[in-house]
């Protein structure tokens, strides 16, 4: 038996844990169990060496163990809770409430025992399968469990503590903690921090709940995880929340919705006098509104793949998680200061995330939708864009651009300056009640507004589209106009599923994760008269922290308590005031625009792999534009190649990485989309903000 245990090991590997089990609830033979710190083995013990039959669970793959408890069915402790429209509570009072829904799950899904004398041990794991009919893989649950036998461990108490060291020393090994002992009795497993899980209700196809609570809140479970879920009960409920709560009580923030909740959690924290450490607060998010482009750039950067499977992938990354930099962007419009951590778009891209709203119970697909519409009514905008570039720039080959002069890191920053503006005018973004549907920002800086598309009236290219383009039942029906042929062919690359969702043929290839870009750790930053220059750098000015654009974070150096700090403003150096002319070292282009978008994810949808080198925390804002000039036919194939990210390559598309820049609408028709919230087209700057956040991710 104990060379069979080498065999399993593969002899090569440290044997942490052996032991003999059986396989529950069988109680067919006993297994021998081998755990290394990467791999769990298990073959049955049979005379027969012919029946020898090796099966491996890999650690990583493994979310938790627990050990077998008698019991029926299971009731999470998290549980969720509804929001209150009781005047009188606060958002924040609403975490002490106790009008809990417990979740409820069959005993038999997490493999609870009828016999109290039953001890052994439950394994959680989400190995990758390849797909039926195909080349894809995609997790799948797998749960097994092994019963400690009564002999030779006859007394019960023993037969616990065997189960309890496994249990635990799987735990440890399973949630990557590193142990410097060789000694396991001295592995120690602290409790999982608790999280606050925000859900909309009416994100997307308004099924976040149902996700959490049928595929979210059992991983969950399986994991450890401590949480308490609020359903929020209106527009703004999770901005204020994340303004008022005591951070310190929690282990970090989830969202369970669309891009919209995170921005408005983001812009929460941002507007606390202590947001330079609350900032600090690991945000998780787990896809479950129309637009989730963060869990997208996430899962495509920890090599999950971005399939119908994606909640799955996410919760998995959520439990297995490390805490990672994220880039912000600080943008500035007249009057108001917003924080994004997505995109700013301006031009099709933006009119098509604002008008497809209406086909949101399309979850993804209303964007195919949209930029089917948009394109067949094509319009130009007329502007400047400026920008200061990362690498000399060179308006013939930007997407090539190769000598890099620029590069600031990620820091966690606490200016010297007493001043409040920044914060006090981000204040003012989200007091306001917001619009679930067709919401958009005033310029007025009256907070949001109803904003109404601007469909047929008044619009004959709109008018054009959507007699070009019907959608009845989920079935598209092609016009007779002359871009039918290219309609065609890209209602081609279209399928209608049964449940009306439409995918575009075009799937970006996520197998392989992003890989970081290998930019160099030094800074430069030009000479910039409006950098405060002077001898101080720009990191000594600001505390910034450089860290390596592969290091994680430990949490536990960090501080997000919230302390009432002096912070002053988020110090904006390589920007000028909106109504002084930009520096003189920027580039400026004007003319018509098709498209302007800046990018700091990865993805901006599953099949739009908008900035492919772009990474969680490269300190880079990818910069995309596209002027007028390209015919539709190449303006559909540019579109379909953003699946795989290869529109970079066109020759109509200028990309280049930029620290900071200006847009300047001159027409004041069209939008404005910030991380998906739309504003009135104006001028607006915006800086990137070098892994000022975090997020829970896998590199
Ligand atoms: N209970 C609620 N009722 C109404 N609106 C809410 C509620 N909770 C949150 N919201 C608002 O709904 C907005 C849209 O949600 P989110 O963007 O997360 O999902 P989405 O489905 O991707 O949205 P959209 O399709 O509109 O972009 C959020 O920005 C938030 O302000």
């Amino acid at each position: 038996m104990t060379s069979l245990a080498s065999k399993m090991a593969t002899i090569s590997e440290e044997v942490v844990l052996e032991g003999e089990f059986f396989l529950y609830p069988k109680k067919k033979g006993l297994y021998k169990l081998t755990l290394t710190r990467h791999r769990l083995f298990f073959s049955p013990i049979s005379n027969n060496s012919t029946t020898y039959e090796e099966q491996i669970i890999q650690i990583s793959d493994i979310v938790g163990c627990h050990c077998l408890e008698k019991g029926g069915n299971v009731i999470l402790a998290g549980a969720a809770m509804t929001g209150s429209n009781e005047p009188n509570k606060t958002s924040s009072s609403l975490l002490e409430a106790d009008n809990y829904e417990p979740l409820e799950f069959p005993g038999q899904n997490f493999f609870k025992v009828s016999d109290p004398a039953t001890c052994g041990i439950v394994i959680y794991a989400y190995p990758f399968k390849r797909k039926r009919f195909s080349s894809k893989r995609t997790r799948c649950r797998q749960v097994i469990a092994f019963e400690v036998p009564s002999s030779p461990l006859e007394v019960f108490e023993e037969r616990k503590k065997e189960a309890l060291k496994w249990k635990t020393v799987m735990n440890i090994l399973t949630r990557d903690i590193s142990n410097s002992s060789v000694d396991i009795s001295n592995w120690v497993l602290q409790p999982r921090g608790k999280l606050l899980i925000l859900i909309n209700p009416h994100s997307g196809p308004g099924k976040a709940y149902v996700i959490f609570k049928n595929e979210i809140a059992p991983m969950l479970f399986e994991a450890d995880i401590p949480y308490k879920a609020i359903i929020t009960d209106h527009a703004g409920h999770a901005s204020e929340l994340l303004k008022e709560i005591n951070l310190s009580d929690w282990y970090g923030v989830v969202i369970v919705s669309g891009d919209g909740l995170i921005f408005e959690t983001i812009n929460g924290i941002m507007q606390r006098d202590d947001w330079a450490s609350s900032i600090n607060m690991p945000i998780g998010c787990l896809p479950g509104g129309s637009g989730n482009a963060l869990c997208c750039a996430i899962n495509y950067a920890a090599g999950q793949p971005l399939d119908s499977s994606m909640v799955l992938h996410s919760t998995f990354i959520l439990v297995k998680h490390k805490v990672i930099p994220m880039d912000l962007v600080i943008v500035q419009i007249p009057d108001n200061t917003i924080f994004s951590f997505l995109s700013v778009t301006w031009g099709i891209m933006a009119d098509i995330d604002y008008e497809s709203e209406k086909y949101r119970n399309l979850g993804e697909a209303r964007f195919t939708i949209g930029a089917i519409k948009r394109i067949l009514s094509l319009r130009t905008y007329r502007g400047r864009i400026s920008f200061l570039p990362v690498a000399e720039y060179n308006p013939q080959d930007l997407s090539n651009s190769k000598k890099v002069l620029t590069k600031i890191r990620r820091f966690s920053l606490r200016s010297r300056s007493s001043s409040k503006s920044t914060n006090d005018s981000a204040s003012r973004t989200s007091n306001s009640p917001r619009m679930l549907t067709k919401r958009c920002y005033s310029m007025d800086n009256s907070g949001y507004s109803e904003h109404q598309l601007r469909m047929a009236e008044g619009d004959t290219t709109q008018v054009q589209a959507d007699e070009a383009l019907n959608i009845h039942n989920g079935k598209l029906e092609l016009g007779q106009g002359e871009e039918q042929e290219s309609m065609q062919k890209l209602c081609a690359g279209l399928t209608v599923t049964e449940n009306k969702q439409f995918t575009a043929c075009a799937e970006a290839n996520v197998e392989g994760a992003a890989t970081a870009n290998g930019l160099e750790n030094s800074i430069e930053l030009p000479h910039n008269k409006y950098n405060h220059g002077g001898d101080e750098t720009y990191e000594e000015q600001y505390k910034m922290t450089i860290l390596s654009e592969t290091q994680e974070v430990n949490v536990e150096e960090e501080t997000y308590h919230g302390k009432k700090s002096d912070f002053g403003p988020v110090p904006t150096p390589l920007l000028t005031p909106l109504d002084k002319e930009v520096p003189e070292n920027w580039v400026k282009v004007e003319g018509e625009f098709i498209l302007v978008a800046a990018v700091y994810q990865t993805h901006l949808g599953s099949d739009m792999l908008a900035a492919p080198d772009a990474h969680l925390n490269d300190g880079h804002i990818h910069l995309m534009i596209v002027r007028e000039g390209i015919s539709r036919n190449a303006l559909l194939n540019l579109f379909l190649s953003f699946g795989q990210g290869s529109h970079v390559h066109s020759p109509y598309v200028e990309s280049v990485k930029v620290l900071a820049f200006r847009l300047e609408p001159e027409t004041s028709n069209g939008n404005i989309m910030i991380d998906g919230e739309r504003f009135d087209p104006s001028p607006l700057q915006a800086q990137i903000l070098p892994g000022l956040a975090r997020v829970m991710a896998i590199k």
